[in-house]
């Protein structure tokens, strides 16, 4: 029998390759982390996320503006809360001049279009670095989310564009977005981490913002009662579909590429934006074994973006974001 499809004359040449490529990348599949600390001139490396850094406030306004004059869009604000300034119920996040409040407005004054999207979550803010308040050794979910609504809000009052709930509490995209109407806010979007897994790959990030779990008696040790099993696939459906419901504008799988299997039952699911969080730990092995010789950083920085938008994610959170443009352009 003569063969009479042969599949790789379509792998022939990079010109037939580059012609029949299902997926490409582009600036505008990136949503780029920062990281904020109060401060002035302050740009310090993170020990275990080699090549980012924490910024303070002056110098947050001219990272925008260098990632602006790249072409990425989107950024998503986290903060390094001093230790003075943490309790159990995350009272400084509702502070209208607190660190995130301030840097939301630095980015809008640096850069006005400058998509901006903010952490909602207590663990930076929190004693015990957990999403939610603590009581009597659980995390409190009801009187967690009504804190969780005003800290939206306060975002939005100072110029976030969307909120990136990050907890995993029950209910608070309904309880976030129905506070968002009754004060007007009926543009600020939402995205929220809806099939968010407890994974030991955020360690990197914890050593960031200096919030990891305490290990302390009658505290919960880790986040298993709020963060997902990652031996569950079902449970992630559920998760999103209900967000969707309460008001979900995005929504997003974490950690990024364990997990891509489950960012393509969405994209089969639901009919909203996906977003997929690369996150710290995924950037710390590739960095690691870059510096080792042991891999080629920015083919496999490729490879891996690449695949999580062949899974179905249009929006990349990535620490890679500015490594990536540079690669591309
Ligand atoms: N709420 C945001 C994160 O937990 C980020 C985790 C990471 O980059 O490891
Ligand atoms: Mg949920």
């Amino acid at each position: 029998m003569k063969m009479l499809i042969r599949n790789r004359r379509l792998r022939s040449s990079e010109a037939i390759r580059s012609l029949v490529r299902e997926t490409y990348i582009t600036p505008n599949d990136f949503l780029v982390p920062l990281f904020v600390v109060e401060g002035k001139g302050i740009k310090e490396e993170i020990d275990s996320m080699p090549d980012y850094y924490r910024f303070s406030l002056d110098l947050l306004a001219k990272e925008v503006k260098e990632l602006w004059a790249m072409g990425l869009k989107a950024v998503l604000l986290f903060v390094k809360v001093p230790d003075n300034l943490k309790d159990n119920s995350g009272t400084e996040a509702l502070n209208a001049d607190g660190l995130m409040q301030r840097a939301i407005k630095t980015v809008k004054d640096a850069c006005p279009e400058m998509l901006v999207m903010t952490d909602v979550a207590l663990d930076p803010y929190s004693s015990f670095g957990h999403d939610g308040i603590v009581g009597n050794g659980e995390i409190v979910n009801d009187d967690t989310t009504a804190v969780l609504a005003e800290m939206g809000l306060s975002h939005a009052r100072a110029g976030a564009d969307f909120l990136a709930p990050s907890d995993m509490m029950d209910g608070r995209i309904f309880e976030m977005r129905t506070l968002l109407e009754d004060e007007g806010f009926y543009n600020t979007g939402i995205m929220s981490y809806s099939a968010k897994y407890a994974s030991s790959f955020y360690g990197p990030f914890r050593d960031a913002l200096d919030s990891a779990p305490v290990d302390l008696k009658d505290i919960p040790k880790d986040k298993k009662t709020y963060q997902m099993d990652f031996a569950n696939r079902d449970e992630a459906i559920k998760e999103t579909l209900m967000d969707i419901e309460e008001g979900a504008d995005i929504v997003m799988v974490k950690p990024g590429l364990c997990y891509l299997d489950i960012v393509r039952d969405l994209r089969e699911t639901v009919n909203v934006p996906i977003a997929v969080y690369q996150v710290s730990g995924e950037y710390a092995m590739l960095k690691a074994a870059a510096e080792k010789g042991w891999l080629d950083h920015d083919a496999v920085m490729m490879e891996q973006v690449t695949a999580i938008k062949r899974a179905g994610a249009q929006v990349i959170a990535s620490y890679f974001a500015k490594d990536v443009v540079k690669f591309i352009s």
